[in-house]
C-alpha cells in the first residue's frame, strides 16, 4: 500500500460516498454542540420532524454565553439567558447529554470534550464552532462547522466534506525555558500567515511538538484556524494514549486495548507525501506577542513594533498603518514598553491545569500585587473540573493574593458575548486566540500572549521577557 499521511488515514477511515467531483459523505464520531451555534439547526429538526440519528455522538454545553460570576442567581442578561435556556430545552427534548450550566464539568466547549474523553484518538469529531480544529491534538480529524451543517450532523450523522491538501509543519529542537506551545503557535502564523494554511489539513510535528503536553498540542492545533486551516493535527503517542486512559467517555477493558491497537497506527507513514512542507527551529522561537489586529501581526517580546514607512508594498503598509491607528501604538515602540489595562488568562485556547499552573508560577515568583495601573486581571478556568483541581493546587490562592479575580469556566473575555469585556480603548494581554477589532469589546485593544506573558505583564503593567524571570 502507498505510504499515507496521518490525515490520509483518518480521511479514509471515515469516508462513506465519495462523488465524482470529489464530495465525500464523511462519517462523524463525535458532534460537540454548544448554545451559539445549535438553535436553528434544532429548529430546522423540528419543522422537518426529525429526531437526533444517533444521541449518544454528542454531548452539548453552554460555554459563550455564560456568566463567570456568581451564577447562583442566574443570567442577567436577556440575550444570554435565551441562548443558554434554548440549548436547555433543545437538549432536554431530543435527550442529548448536556453539562447545564451548574454542573461541575461544564466549561468550554474545546475543553470538556477531552477533559472527559469525548474527544479520542481516529475520531472524526465537529462541533459548530471554527476552535474544533482544537481536538486534532489527538490525532483526530476535527474541525468547525456551520449551523445548517450542525442539523446535517444532528440528522444522519454524516457531513458533506471535500478533502484538503496535506501540509507538514515541523517543528525540531528544544525552546528555550519561558517558551511553550503558545508562542510555537503564533511563531508558526507569524511566519506562514492567517492565510498560510488555507485548503490544507496542518500536521504539526518534529521534537519540539512530541515533547509538548497533551494540552499544549492542544493549544497548537486550537490555532491552526488561525492559520488558515480548518484542521490541525498531531500524531498519537504515548503521550496521547497515557492522556485518554481512565476518562469517563473512554474505552476500558478489552475495548481499551483494541482502541490502542488500533491508535498506534495514526501517524503519518514514513514516505508519505505532503503538498507543502514548513520547518521551524525550536531554538529560535522567543516569547511572542501580537501588536496588530490579525494573529499573523505577531512579534517577540524583543523586538519593536513595525515602522510602516520600512514597508516597500503599499498594501502592506496600508495593514500596518490601519492596525498601529487602531491599536493606538507609535511605530518603533519597544514591545516591552507597551503598558496594558486588563488581563486576561482563559479561552479554549490556555485555560487548562497546565495554563493555570505556568500562569501562578510566575505570579508567585514575582511576588506582590497586580500593579497598580492594572484594572482588572482575570482567570478564567476552562472547566469546572480544572477549576476544581487548580483549587486542589492552591492556585487561585496564589491568583486572588496578587489581585487577580478567579472567575467560573467560560468563554469570557475571549469574545465578550458576556459581561467580561474590554471598554473602548482599554488594552489587553490575552491568553486567548483572536486578536480582531472589537475581539474582547467594541474599541477593545488584545495583544495575544502565552499564560506567562500574561501574568508577567500583569504583575509589572507591560509586557516583559519571562524568560529574565524563570
Ligand atoms: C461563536 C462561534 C461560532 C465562534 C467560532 O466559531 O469560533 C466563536 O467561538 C469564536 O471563537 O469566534
Ligand atoms: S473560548 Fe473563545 S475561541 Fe474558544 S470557543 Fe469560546 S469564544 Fe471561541
Amino acid at each position: 500500500m502507498t505510504a499515507r499521511t496521518l490525515y490520509d488515514k483518518l480521511w479514509d477511515e471515515h469516508v462513506v460516498h465519495t462523488e465524482d467531483d470529489g464530495t465525500a459523505v464523511l462519517y462523524i464520531d463525535r458532534h460537540l454542540v454548544h448554545e451559539v451555534t445549535s438553535p436553528q439547526a434544532f429548529e430546522g429538526l423540528d419543522l422537518a420532524g426529525r429526531k437526533v440519528w444517533r444521541l449518544s455522538a454528542n454531548l452539548a454545553v453552554s460555554d459563550h454565553n455564560v456568566p463567570t460570576t456568581d451564577r447562583s442567581q442566574g443570567i442577567a442578561d436577556p440575550i444570554s439567558k435565551l441562548q443558554v435556556d434554548t440549548l436547555d430545552k433543545n437538549c432536554d427534548r431530543h435527550g442529548l447529554t448536556q453539562f447545564k450550566m451548574n454542573d461541575k464539568r461544564q466549561g468550554i466547549v474545546h475543553v470538556i470534550g477531552p477533559e472527559q474523553g469525548a474527544t479520542l484518538p481516529g475520531m472524526t469529531v465537529v462541533c459548530g464552532d471554527s476552535h474544533t480544529s482544537t481536538h486534532g491534538a489527538f490525532g483526530a480529524l476535527a474541525h468547525g462547522i456551520g449551523t445548517s451543517e450542525v442539523e446535517h450532523v444532528l440528522a444522519t450523522q454524516t457531513l458533506l466534506a471535500k478533502k484538503a491538501k496535506n501540509m507538514l509543519i515541523r517543528v525540531e529542537g528544544q525552546v528555550m525555558p519561558g517558551v511553550g506551545a503558545k508562542d510555537i503557535v503564533l511563531a508558526i502564523i507569524g511566519k506562514i500567515g492567517t492565510a498560510g494554511g488555507t485548503g490544507y489539513t496542518i500536521e504539526f510535528a518534529g521534537s519540539a511538538i512530541r515533547a509538548l503536553s497533551m494540552e499544549g498540542r492542544m493549544t497548537v492545533c486550537n490555532m491552526a484556524i488561525e492559520a488558515g486551516a480548518r484542521a490541525g493535527l498531531i500524531a498519537v503517542d504515548e503521550t496521547t494514549i497515557n492522556y485518554c486512559k481512565g476518562r469517563p467517555f473512554s474505552p476500558a477493558g478489552v475495548e481499551w486495548e483494541q482502541a490502542v491497537a488500533y491508535w498506534r497506527s495514526l501517524h503519518s507513514d514514513a514516505g508519505a507525501h505532503f503538498d507543502a512542507v514548513v520547518e521551524l527551529d525550536a531554538a529560535q522561537i522567543r516569547p511572542q506577542v501580537t501588536w496588530g489586529t490579525s494573529p499573523e501581526m505577531v512579534l517577540s517580546i524583543e523586538d519593536r513594533v513595525p515602522d510602516p514607512d520600512k514597508e516597500k508594498d503599499a498594501v502592506k503598509r496600508g495593514a500596518i498603518e490601519r492596525a498601529l491607528q487602531y491599536m493606538a501604538l507609535e511605530p518603533n515602540k519597544a514591545i516591552n514598553d507597551i503598558r496594558i489595562d486588563k488581563v486576561f488568562i482563559g479561552s479554549c485556547t490556555n485555560s487548562r491545569i497546565e495554563d493555570m499552573r505556568e500562569a501562578a508560577a510566575v505570579v508567585r515568583r514575582l511576588g506582590g500585587k497586580i500593579a497598580s495601573n492594572v484594572k482588572l486581571a482575570l482567570v478564567v478556568p476552562g472547566s469546572g473540573l480544572v477549576k476544581a483541581q487548580a483549587e486542589v493546587e492552591g492556585l487561585d490562592q496564589v491568583f486572588k493574593a496578587a489581585g487577580f479575580e478567579w472567575r467560573e469556566p467560560g468563554c469570557s473575555m475571549c469574545l465578550a458575548m458576556n459581561a467580561d469585556r474590554l471598554e473602548p480603548g482599554e488594552r489587553c494581554a490575552s491568553t486567548s486566540n483572536r486578536n480582531f477589532e472589537g475581539r474582547q469589546g467594541a474599541g477593545g485593544r488584545t495583544h495575544l500572549v502565552s499564560p506567562a506573558m500574561a501574568a508577567a505583564a500583569a504583575m509589572q503593567g507591560h509586557f516583559v521577557d519571562v524568560r529574565r524571570i524563570s
